[in-house]
């Protein structure tokens, strides 16, 4: 099977204490309306981490910092496999405008079984959530 590489960033209000994350919804494709992270595939030359800022960049207009490693996640779509990086990040300049997503919602702890995720980010949710406040 095919593997796609991607990287997405945990977006959080403040990186040390990590109280809401930021999830976006689809905006198109095959899993339009799906609650995910911002982010996308890694380009032939990129390191994760330049990925995941020209992402941003593309799909949100806001520069961040970008922190520790998550989680990889590893998860088989009946068309593909997905291998996902996901590092924990911060706004430094910008907005988060949604040029992609359909919508987006900063999520605290209690939050994040709110959204309904796509398959491969449920077993990441866990993860998270054993980080946040
Ligand atoms: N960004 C992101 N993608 C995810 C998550 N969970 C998940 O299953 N995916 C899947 C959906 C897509 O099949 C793939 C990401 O590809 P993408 O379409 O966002 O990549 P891209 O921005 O480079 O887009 P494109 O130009 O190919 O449309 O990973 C997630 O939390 N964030």
């Amino acid at each position: 099977m095919k593997t796609i590489k991607v990287v997405a960033a945990i977006i959080c209000d403040n990186m040390k204490e990590k109280n809401k994350i930021f999830a976006t919804a689809r905006g198109y494709g095959e899993f339009k309306g799906g609650w995910e992270f911002p982010g996308g595939k890694v380009e032939a030359g990129e390191t994760p981490q330049q990925a995941l800022a020209r992402e941003i960049m593309e799909e949100l207009d806001t520069e961040i910092k970008i922190g520790e490693w998550v989680d990889t996640i590893e998860y088989d779509y009946p068309s593909f496999h997905l291998s996902m990086d996901c590092f924990w990040a911060e706004v430094t300049k910008g907005h988060l405008e949604l040029k992609e997503a359909e919508a987006a919602k900063w999520l605290t702890k209690d939050q994040l079984d709110s959204v309904a995720w796509l398959p491969a980010d449920i077993s990441l949710i866990n993860t998270i959530g054993k980080y946040m406040k």
